[in-house]
C-alpha cells in the first residue's frame, strides 16, 4: 500500500512541476464546474477555497456570461477566452452568483455542457436578504444616492410585506432551483451549506472535493480563524489571505418584528427547498 501523498507532493505534481505536462496541454478550457449562486451565499469564499487545490483552475472575475444577453451573444469562444490557463488534469471553475436566479442560465449552461457540475451555496434566506440589502445600501451610499431602511422598503404599505423586492425574490431558493431541475438531474447539483462554510470550512470543502472528483487535498492547515476579520482566512504555500473588505460586512440592526415576519414568509419556501434537496438546514 502506498503512503498518502503529502500536500507538498501534490504541489510539485500539479502546480510546480510543469515538465510533467507538455506545453500544449496548458490552455484555456470551458468550465467543467460552475458556482451558480446564490448571491451573498459565500460564493467568493467557496471559489477562493477551491483555488487552493492544485487540481483546480479558477476564473477570478465573475463572467455573467449565461445571464446577460450582451455577453452570451459574444459566443462560447469569447467565454473560453476569459478562462484561466489549465492543464488537462485540472477542473476549470467560474462563479457568477447571478446565474441561480436567471431565467435563461439553466438552459444555456445545459446547451454548453449537459454534464457540467453545478455548485450551489445557500445560506439562511433572511440572513442572505439582509446581506444583499447591506450590499445595495453600501453601493447607494458610495454613489451618493438616496437610500431607505430595510423596514421602509419591505413594509411600504403598513405591515404588508413587499415581496416584490428583488432581494426578497432572490431568497426564494425552491422557485429558482425548480428551473434548474428542468435541465439537470439532482445529482449534478451539489448544495453547499453557506453557514457551514463560515463556521467549519474544511468539512464543507471536503464534500465539495468529493463531488468534483478531486484528490482529497485541503486540510486543517489551509484554514485559520482570524479574530479581527471574524471569519476563517486561507493559507497555502506559506501565504495567508483573507477575503476582501466587501466580504463579512457588518449588517445593520433589523426590527425584530420584521425578522419574525420574514421567517414566517420564507418557512414554506424553505420546506419546499429542503424536500427538493433531500436535507434540512437550521434556518431561522
Ligand atoms: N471566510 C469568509 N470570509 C469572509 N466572508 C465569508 C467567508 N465565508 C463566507 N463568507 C460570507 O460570504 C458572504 C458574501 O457572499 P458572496 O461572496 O457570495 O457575495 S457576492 O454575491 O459575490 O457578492 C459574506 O456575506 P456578508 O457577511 O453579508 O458580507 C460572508 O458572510
Amino acid at each position: 500500500e502506498e503512503e498518502p501523498r503529502s500536500h507538498h507532493d501534490w504541489e510539485t505534481q500539479w502546480k510546480g512541476n510543469t515538465t510533467q505536462f507538455s506545453s500544449e496541454a496548458w490552455k484555456q478550457r470551458l468550465p467543467q464546474s460552475i458556482i451558480i449562486g446564490v448571491r451573498k451565499g459565500g460564493t467568493r469564499a467557496l471559489l477562493e477555497m477551491l483555488s487552493l487545490h492544485p487540481q483546480v483552475a479558477v476564473a477570478n472575475s465573475e463572467m455573467h456570461f449565461f445571464n446577460l444577453d450582451e455577453n452570451y451573444n459574444k459566443g462560447l469562444s469569447w467565454y473560453s477566452q476569459q478562462m484561466p490557463i489549465s492543464h488537462s488534469g485540472q477542473v476549470t471553475i467560474e462563479k457568477t452568483p447571478g446565474y441561480f436566479s436567471s431565467l435563461k442560465a439553466p438552459e444555456r449552461i445545459h446547451a454548453m455542457d449537459s454534464s457540467v457540475k453545478l455548485l450551489l451555496i445557500v445560506r439562511d434566506p433572511v440572513e442572505r436578504l439582509v446581506s444583499d440589502y447591506t450590499q445595495i445600501l453600501h453601493n447607494r451610499k458610495a454613489q451618493h444616492k438616496p437610500y431607505q431602511s430595510l423596514e421602509q422598503i419591505l413594509l411600504k404599505n403598513g405591515r404588508e410585506l413587499n415581496t416584490r423586492y428583488k432581494a426578497m425574490q432572490r431568497s426564494l431558493y425552491a422557485l429558482h432551483l425548480a428551473r434548474w431541475l428542468e435541465f439537470f438531474p439532482r445529482t449534478q447539483i451539489h448544495v453547499v451549506d453557506g453557514g457551514g462554510l463560515i463556521r467549519e470550512p474544511l468539512s464543507e470543502m471536503s464534500q465539495v472535493e468529493r463531488f468534483l472528483g478531486l484528490e482529497p487535498y485541503l486540510g486543517p492547515d489551509n484554514f485559520y480563524f482570524n479574530q479581527t476579520k471574524g471569519f476563517y482566512c486561507l493559507q497555502a504555500r506559506g501565504h495567508q489571505h483573507c477575503l476582501d473588505q466587501s466580504k463579512g460586512r457588518p449588517h445593520p440592526a433589523i426590527d425584530e418584528l420584521l425578522l419574525e415576519q420574514l421567517c414566517t414568509y420564507f418557512s414554506e419556501h424553505n420546506e419546499n427547498f429542503f424536500a427538493m434537496v433531500g436535507r434540512t438546514f437550521n434556518w431561522c
